[in-house]
């Protein structure tokens, strides 16, 4: 006699999409249509593409979105109007409490942690807080509170999955195991983890021109599609020294067993290298959607959309050491990891002020690493005596943010 089936596990998993008007929240939304018997949209987040959120939520049947403020929400309604297709209206909760609210909501089952940036932070918190299933996309939450981040998801039973490909190609090169991350650490055995990295649209470009590159040109990634945020990351590999922190926190690896490889054609993912002389390494095409749909599904393997990786048509895999010279930001990266959390903090918020200036046209690209190094020349110290708290890392955050905001002033892009 076939034993039953308990209640909950016939009905779809709930997920919630923090960020789902990103790269990350449309192709989650895209797994998840592909397998209505297994997943439902419960909540989607947004903050400034309401027309957007609104095709999704119709698209999905979301029953609430999240929107930062009043003038959202009635934009939200507004577009409703013309996409809902006479669907009752999602309940719309408005604000950063709502959200963070959201994602520990009882109706939730999944949490996709897609907000781009620091903002990310609290709602991923609050996720991993509620003991949710987390899918962590939102790299920088862990550069900006590592510890912390990894002591609430062990302490409250969260199921960490990482979706980073790098860190989803090594958690599948670690022992097969049903449970998700806990922050153990990876075995004895494993001697180190390799990061491979595309080296971005600017791996081969004669450096002396690279003051000169433009935000169109910074994001046309070789081989990804993804926001524009991380596409300049990628272009300064500072995208890297993010995951080299990211790396450190998740699998518990000093700094001095994680390395960098360029890998130009973004088909091996990462590596994870053993005692005994073995590598592993995770393969596929670089499409996010095959991370996102092992999250989902983990422990088991489900269909994701993307097809499989043709290795005689590719015809050759490239690897070599990245140069410090042309990427200062990775180098950066070590040193803020060597340096403690206040210096991550650091590092991530002059980051994300540079890298908004360079996406305006305001600071030069070139500029990106040099806020960078004068922002940590100022890292102030948050208070590691225990794990700091929330509020303490945001204070951090946003001291750090004010410093870099005058540095890039400072050095304003001139035509
Ligand atoms: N794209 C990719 O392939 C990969 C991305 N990641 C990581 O995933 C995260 C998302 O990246 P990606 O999808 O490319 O980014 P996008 O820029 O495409 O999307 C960002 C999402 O965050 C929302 N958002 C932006 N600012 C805020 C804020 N202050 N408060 C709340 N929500 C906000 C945006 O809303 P709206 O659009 O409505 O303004 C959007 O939904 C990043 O941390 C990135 O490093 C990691 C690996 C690969
Ligand atoms: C898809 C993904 O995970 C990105 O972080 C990607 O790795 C960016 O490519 P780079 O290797 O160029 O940083
Ligand atoms: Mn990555």
């Amino acid at each position: 006699m076939l034993a039953e089936v308990p209640e909950a596990d016939q009905r779809p998993r709930r997920v919630t999409i923090l960020g789902a008007t990103g790269s990350i929240g449309q192709s989650t939304l895209d797994v998840i249509a592909r397998h209505p018997d297994r997943f439902c949209a419960y909540a989607l987040t947004a903050f400034s593409r309401m027309d957007v959120l609104a095709t999704s939520a119709a698209a999905s049947n979301a029953a609430v979105v999240v929107v930062p403020d009043d003038d959202a929400s009635a934009r939200f309604a507004q577009q409703w109007a013309s996409v809902g297709a006479g669907k009752p209206i999602p309940e719309i909760r408005v604000g950063a409490q709502a959200l963070a609210d959201t994602a520990a909501d009882a109706e939730t089952d999944v949490v996709m942690a897609a907000i781009v940036g620091a903002a990310g932070l609290p709602g991923a918190l609050a996720a991993a807080a509620a003991g949710k299933r987390v899918l962590l996309a939102n790299k920088e939450a862990l550069v900006v509170a590592g510890g912390l981040f990894m002591e609430t998801a062990r302490r409250y039973g969260a199921e960490l999955l990482p979706i980073d490909s790098e860190h989803n190609a090594i958690f599948q090169c670690l022992p097969q195991r049903s449970d998700a991350l806990a922050g153990e650490g990876v075995p004895a055995t494993v001697r180190r983890l390799i990061l491979t990295a595309s080296g971005g649209p600017f791996r081969e470009r004669a450096i002396d021109t690279l003051r000169d590159v433009t935000p169109d040109e910074a994001c046309a990634h070789p081989n990804w599609s993804m926001g524009r945020k991380i596409s300049v990351d990628s272009a300064t590999m500072l995208n890297k020294g993010l995951e080299v922190i990211e790396a450190h926190w998740l699998f518990g690896v000093p700094a001095d067993r994680i390395s960098v490889l360029i890998h130009p054609q973004s088909a091996v993912h990462s590596m994870v290298e053993y005692e005994d002389g073995s590598t592993l390494a995770q393969l596929g095409q670089p499409d996010m959607r095959t991370p996102i749909a092992y999250g989902l599904g983990f422990p088991e393997r489900i269909e994701s959309g993307v097809g499989l990786l043709d290795l005689a048509k590719l015809g050759r895999l490239d690897f070599q050491e990245p140069d410090l010279t042309r990427f200062p930001g990775l180098r950066l990266a070590f040193d803020a990891l060597a340096a403690g959390q206040g210096a991550c903090i650091a590092l991530n918020a002059a980051n994300e002020v540079a890298v908004d200036a360079f996406l305006q046209g305001k600071l030069r690209f070139t500029d990106i690493p040099a806020v960078i190094e004068e922002v940590l020349a100022q890292v102030d110290a948050v208070d590691t005596a225990g794990t700091p708290t929330l509020d303490a890392l945001l204070a951090a955050d946003a001291r750090m943010r004010a410093l870099a905001e005058q540095f890039a002033a400072r050095r304003p892009r001139t035509p």
